[in-house]
Protein backbone atom coordinates (compact mmCIF):
# COMPACT_ATOMS: atom_id res chain seq x y z
CA UNK A 1 0.00 0.00 0.00
CA UNK A 2 1.38 3.47 -0.68
CA UNK A 3 1.14 6.26 1.76
CA UNK A 4 0.95 10.03 0.47
CA UNK A 5 1.14 12.87 3.36
CA UNK A 6 0.41 16.18 2.45
CA UNK A 7 1.55 19.20 4.89
CA UNK A 8 -0.27 17.15 7.42
CA UNK A 9 -0.18 19.09 11.30
CA UNK A 10 -0.84 17.05 14.60
CA UNK A 11 -1.56 16.41 17.92
CA UNK A 12 0.08 13.61 20.00
CA UNK A 13 -3.05 10.83 20.39
CA UNK A 14 -3.21 11.85 23.99
CA UNK A 15 -2.50 15.18 23.69
CA UNK A 16 -5.59 17.62 24.66
CA UNK A 17 -7.07 20.36 22.25
CA UNK A 18 -5.17 23.19 23.57
CA UNK A 19 -1.07 21.01 23.60
CA UNK A 20 0.91 22.64 20.86
CA UNK A 21 0.85 20.70 17.28
CA UNK A 22 3.26 17.55 17.67
CA UNK A 23 3.59 17.31 13.78
CA UNK A 24 3.80 20.51 11.57
CA UNK A 25 3.44 20.29 7.74
CA UNK A 26 4.76 16.74 7.47
CA UNK A 27 4.70 15.68 3.99
CA UNK A 28 6.10 12.49 2.42
CA UNK A 29 5.16 9.81 -0.01
CA UNK A 30 5.94 6.41 0.81
CA UNK A 31 5.84 3.48 -2.51
CA UNK A 32 4.46 0.16 -1.61
CA UNK A 33 6.48 -2.19 -0.56
CA UNK A 34 8.99 0.35 0.52
CA UNK A 35 10.78 0.18 3.57
CA UNK A 36 11.30 3.59 5.64
CA UNK A 37 12.74 4.03 9.23
CA UNK A 38 11.85 6.77 10.94
CA UNK A 39 14.24 8.60 13.38
CA UNK A 40 14.57 11.84 15.88
CA UNK A 41 14.80 12.81 19.42
CA UNK A 42 11.97 12.22 21.90
CA UNK A 43 9.40 14.34 20.95
CA UNK A 44 10.47 14.18 17.52
CA UNK A 45 6.47 13.39 16.54
CA UNK A 46 7.23 9.38 15.25
CA UNK A 47 4.44 7.80 17.59
CA UNK A 48 2.29 11.06 15.95
CA UNK A 49 3.06 10.21 12.67
CA UNK A 50 2.38 6.76 12.78
CA UNK A 51 -1.12 7.17 14.30
CA UNK A 52 -1.70 9.40 11.52
CA UNK A 53 -1.27 6.35 9.08
CA UNK A 54 -2.48 4.03 11.00
CA UNK A 55 -5.80 5.98 10.46
CA UNK A 56 -5.80 6.09 14.55
CA UNK A 57 -5.87 10.54 14.36
CA UNK A 58 -7.44 12.45 12.14
CA UNK A 59 -4.63 14.92 10.93
CA UNK A 60 -5.69 18.86 12.39
CA UNK A 61 -4.63 19.83 8.73
CA UNK A 62 -3.11 18.81 5.56
CA UNK A 63 -3.96 15.34 4.23
CA UNK A 64 -3.50 11.48 3.88
CA UNK A 65 -4.25 9.09 1.29
CA UNK A 66 -3.66 5.25 1.57
CA UNK A 67 -3.48 3.47 -1.18
CA UNK A 68 -5.16 6.00 -3.08
CA UNK A 69 -7.61 6.58 -0.16
CA UNK A 70 -8.56 9.58 2.08
CA UNK A 71 -9.26 7.50 5.07
CA UNK A 72 -11.31 10.95 6.37
CA UNK A 73 -13.88 11.02 3.51
CA UNK A 74 -14.75 7.77 2.45
CA UNK A 75 -17.94 6.02 3.90
CA UNK A 76 -17.29 4.26 7.61
CA UNK A 77 -17.64 1.00 5.67
CA UNK A 78 -14.83 1.71 3.42
CA UNK A 79 -12.97 2.90 6.22
CA UNK A 80 -12.96 0.10 8.16
CA UNK A 81 -12.16 -2.24 5.22
CA UNK A 82 -8.84 0.23 5.08
CA UNK A 83 -8.24 -0.25 8.23
CA UNK A 84 -8.30 -4.06 7.96
CA UNK A 85 -5.43 -3.53 5.89
CA UNK A 86 -3.20 -1.97 8.43
CA UNK A 87 -0.93 -3.25 11.31
CA UNK A 88 0.02 -0.89 13.69
CA UNK A 89 2.30 -2.63 16.74
CA UNK A 90 2.66 -0.39 19.80
CA UNK A 91 5.73 0.47 21.53
CA UNK A 92 3.96 -1.23 24.02
CA UNK A 93 1.80 -4.11 23.35
CA UNK A 94 -1.92 -3.68 24.72
CA UNK A 95 -2.07 -7.63 26.05
CA UNK A 96 -4.59 -8.00 28.15
CA UNK A 97 -2.90 -10.10 31.15
CA UNK A 98 -4.42 -13.46 31.78
CA UNK A 99 -4.93 -13.95 27.82
CA UNK A 100 -2.59 -17.01 26.26
CA UNK A 101 0.48 -15.86 24.10
CA UNK A 102 -1.37 -18.13 21.35
CA UNK A 103 -4.66 -15.42 21.68
CA UNK A 104 -2.72 -12.66 21.93
CA UNK A 105 -0.28 -13.38 18.53
CA UNK A 106 -4.07 -14.55 16.58
CA UNK A 107 -5.22 -11.18 17.72
CA UNK A 108 -3.21 -9.66 14.78
CA UNK A 109 -6.26 -11.35 12.56
CA UNK A 110 -9.32 -9.71 14.59
CA UNK A 111 -9.85 -7.03 12.22
CA UNK A 112 -10.29 -10.03 8.89
CA UNK A 113 -12.65 -11.60 11.16
CA UNK A 114 -16.66 -11.26 11.47
CA UNK A 115 -17.56 -10.89 14.97
CA UNK A 116 -18.34 -14.17 15.78
CA UNK A 117 -15.74 -15.70 14.69
CA UNK A 118 -13.45 -13.08 16.24
CA UNK A 119 -15.29 -13.94 19.88
CA UNK A 120 -15.05 -17.09 19.32
CA UNK A 121 -11.00 -16.85 18.88
CA UNK A 122 -10.91 -15.01 22.07
CA UNK A 123 -11.27 -18.87 23.56
CA UNK A 124 -11.22 -21.54 20.97
CA UNK A 125 -7.38 -20.09 19.13
CA UNK A 126 -8.27 -21.79 15.12
CA UNK A 127 -4.74 -21.56 14.17
CA UNK A 128 -2.38 -22.58 16.52
CA UNK A 129 0.48 -23.79 14.18
CA UNK A 130 0.00 -20.17 12.32
CA UNK A 131 0.74 -18.58 15.57
CA UNK A 132 3.43 -20.54 16.49
CA UNK A 133 5.17 -19.98 13.14
CA UNK A 134 4.88 -16.19 13.69
CA UNK A 135 6.28 -16.81 17.46
CA UNK A 136 9.10 -18.80 15.91
CA UNK A 137 10.47 -15.68 13.69
CA UNK A 138 10.97 -14.12 17.10
CA UNK A 139 12.43 -17.34 18.84
CA UNK A 140 9.41 -17.23 21.22
CA UNK A 141 7.81 -20.61 19.74
CA UNK A 142 7.88 -22.45 23.58
CA UNK A 143 5.63 -19.81 24.78
CA UNK A 144 2.72 -20.56 22.46
CA UNK A 145 0.60 -21.27 25.52
CA UNK A 146 1.86 -19.09 28.03
CA UNK A 147 0.06 -16.77 29.98
CA UNK A 148 1.47 -12.84 28.43
CA UNK A 149 1.45 -12.01 31.95
CA UNK A 150 4.27 -14.38 32.72
CA UNK A 151 6.81 -12.46 30.19
CA UNK A 152 9.04 -10.20 30.50
CA UNK A 153 9.32 -7.04 28.85
CA UNK A 154 11.36 -8.08 26.04
CA UNK A 155 9.22 -11.39 25.18
CA UNK A 156 5.75 -9.64 24.84
CA UNK A 157 7.67 -6.76 22.57
CA UNK A 158 8.37 -9.91 19.86
CA UNK A 159 4.52 -11.08 21.22
CA UNK A 160 3.47 -7.69 19.64
CA UNK A 161 5.31 -8.38 16.76
CA UNK A 162 4.63 -11.64 15.98
CA UNK A 163 1.15 -10.52 15.52
CA UNK A 164 2.04 -8.26 12.79
CA UNK A 165 3.30 -11.89 11.03
CA UNK A 166 -0.14 -13.46 11.22
CA UNK A 167 -1.97 -9.84 10.41
CA UNK A 168 -2.21 -9.93 6.46
CA UNK A 169 -1.48 -6.38 6.78
CA UNK A 170 -0.05 -4.68 3.54
CA UNK A 171 0.87 -1.60 5.43
CA UNK A 172 2.92 -2.14 8.98
CA UNK A 173 3.76 0.61 11.11
CA UNK A 174 6.11 -0.63 14.04
CA UNK A 175 7.13 1.90 16.58
CA UNK A 176 10.07 1.44 18.31
CA UNK A 177 10.26 -2.24 18.48
CA UNK A 178 13.77 -2.60 19.69
CA UNK A 179 13.20 -0.51 23.06
CA UNK A 180 13.15 -3.80 25.62
CA UNK A 181 14.74 -6.07 23.55
CA UNK A 182 18.80 -7.00 24.12
CA UNK A 183 21.29 -6.41 20.51
CA UNK A 184 20.68 -10.08 19.59
CA UNK A 185 17.00 -10.20 19.75
CA UNK A 186 17.17 -6.87 18.40
CA UNK A 187 18.92 -7.78 15.37
CA UNK A 188 17.27 -10.90 14.83
CA UNK A 189 13.82 -8.94 15.10
CA UNK A 190 14.69 -6.37 12.37
CA UNK A 191 15.72 -9.15 10.03
CA UNK A 192 12.59 -11.04 10.72
CA UNK A 193 10.14 -7.72 10.07
CA UNK A 194 12.57 -6.84 6.77
CA UNK A 195 12.68 -9.40 5.72
CA UNK A 196 8.58 -10.62 6.22
CA UNK A 197 7.58 -7.24 4.70
CA UNK A 198 10.07 -7.63 1.53
CA UNK A 199 8.21 -11.49 1.35
CA UNK A 200 4.67 -10.49 1.95
CA UNK A 201 5.01 -7.70 -0.32
CA UNK A 202 3.90 -4.93 2.47
CA UNK A 203 4.91 -1.42 2.80
CA UNK A 204 7.27 -1.26 6.22
CA UNK A 205 7.43 2.41 8.24
CA UNK A 206 9.02 1.69 11.65
CA UNK A 207 10.62 4.33 14.30
CA UNK A 208 13.64 3.55 15.76
CA UNK A 209 15.82 5.11 18.03
CA UNK A 210 18.82 3.03 17.00
CA UNK A 211 20.42 5.02 14.84
CA UNK A 212 22.59 2.41 13.59
CA UNK A 213 20.09 -0.27 13.24
CA UNK A 214 17.93 2.54 10.71
CA UNK A 215 20.93 2.69 8.46
CA UNK A 216 21.53 -0.80 8.65
CA UNK A 217 18.67 -2.76 8.03
CA UNK A 218 16.69 0.55 5.61
CA UNK A 219 17.17 1.98 2.03
CA UNK A 220 15.62 5.20 2.97
CA UNK A 221 16.12 6.78 6.41
CA UNK A 222 13.22 9.89 7.01
CA UNK A 223 14.68 12.60 10.01
CA UNK A 224 11.75 14.35 12.25
CA UNK A 225 12.62 16.92 14.90
CA UNK A 226 10.28 19.19 16.67
CA UNK A 227 7.26 17.73 14.39
CA UNK A 228 8.80 18.81 11.15
CA UNK A 229 10.30 16.84 8.52
CA UNK A 230 14.31 17.43 9.12
CA UNK A 231 15.36 14.99 6.18
CA UNK A 232 14.08 12.54 4.05
CA UNK A 233 17.20 10.69 2.42
CA UNK A 234 18.93 7.03 1.06
CA UNK A 235 20.69 5.44 4.32
CA UNK A 236 23.58 5.83 2.64
CA UNK A 237 23.22 9.55 2.27
CA UNK A 238 23.09 9.79 6.05
CA UNK A 239 26.22 11.33 7.30
CA UNK A 240 27.77 12.09 10.73
CA UNK A 241 27.06 15.45 9.97
CA UNK A 242 23.02 15.05 8.86
CA UNK A 243 22.30 12.86 12.16
CA UNK A 244 24.29 15.80 14.63
CA UNK A 245 22.22 18.36 12.94
CA UNK A 246 18.80 15.82 13.18
CA UNK A 247 19.75 15.31 17.41
CA UNK A 248 20.93 19.38 18.28
CA UNK A 249 20.74 19.56 21.32
CA UNK A 250 20.04 15.89 22.01
CA UNK A 251 23.33 14.60 20.94
CA UNK A 252 23.22 12.11 24.13
CA UNK A 253 20.24 9.99 21.95
CA UNK A 254 22.65 9.65 19.45
CA UNK A 255 25.41 8.68 21.09
CA UNK A 256 23.80 7.47 24.62
CA UNK A 257 22.20 4.07 25.12
CA UNK A 258 18.61 3.79 24.05
CA UNK A 259 15.95 5.21 25.90
CA UNK A 260 14.68 3.31 28.68
CA UNK A 261 11.67 1.06 28.35
CA UNK A 262 8.59 2.22 30.35
CA UNK A 263 7.41 -1.05 31.86
CA UNK A 264 3.65 -1.78 31.30
CA UNK A 265 2.89 -1.78 34.46
CA UNK A 266 3.54 2.49 34.61
CA UNK A 267 0.12 2.46 33.12
CA UNK A 268 0.95 5.48 30.26
CA UNK A 269 -2.17 7.37 29.86
CA UNK A 270 -4.56 5.11 27.38
CA UNK A 271 -4.30 6.41 23.49
CA UNK A 272 -7.65 5.32 21.30
CA UNK A 273 -6.54 2.32 18.94
CA UNK A 274 -8.60 1.87 15.98
CA UNK A 275 -6.16 -1.00 14.79
CA UNK A 276 -4.00 -3.65 15.98
N1 LIG B 1 0.67 11.65 26.63
C1 LIG B 1 0.81 12.85 26.06
N2 LIG B 1 -0.02 13.86 26.34
C2 LIG B 1 0.12 15.07 25.78
N3 LIG B 1 1.08 15.35 24.87
C3 LIG B 1 1.92 14.40 24.54
C4 LIG B 1 1.85 13.10 25.11
N4 LIG B 1 2.83 12.35 24.58
C5 LIG B 1 3.50 13.15 23.74
N5 LIG B 1 2.97 14.37 23.69
C6 LIG B 1 3.41 15.51 22.87
O1 LIG B 1 3.51 15.11 21.53
C7 LIG B 1 4.82 15.38 21.03
C8 LIG B 1 5.20 14.25 20.08
O2 LIG B 1 5.24 13.02 20.81
P1 LIG B 1 5.51 11.64 20.08
O3 LIG B 1 5.28 10.57 21.10
O4 LIG B 1 4.76 11.58 18.81
O5 LIG B 1 7.08 11.80 19.75
P2 LIG B 1 8.14 10.64 19.55
O6 LIG B 1 9.10 11.17 18.55
O7 LIG B 1 7.47 9.36 19.24
O8 LIG B 1 8.81 10.59 20.97
P3 LIG B 1 9.57 9.33 21.69
O9 LIG B 1 10.75 9.01 20.83
O10 LIG B 1 9.98 9.91 23.02
O11 LIG B 1 8.59 8.22 21.80
C9 LIG B 1 5.70 15.51 22.25
O12 LIG B 1 6.71 16.44 22.05
C10 LIG B 1 4.76 16.00 23.31
O13 LIG B 1 4.75 17.42 23.27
Amino acid sequence: MNVVMQHCAGRHPAASDQSPLALQGVSLAIEAGEQVAVIGPSGAGKTTLLHVLACALKPQAGTVQLGGQNPWQVPKAQLKRLRQSLFLAPQVPPLPPRQRVVTAVLAGRVPQMGLWQSLRSLFYPSDAALAQQALSEFDLAEKLFDRVDRLSGGERQRVGLARGLVSGASLLLVDEPLSALDPVRAEQAMQTLTGFAQQSQATLVCTLHQVDMALKHFPRVVGLRDGRLVFDLPAAAVTPGVLTDLYAQHLDELTGPAPEFVAPDAKPAPVPMHCR
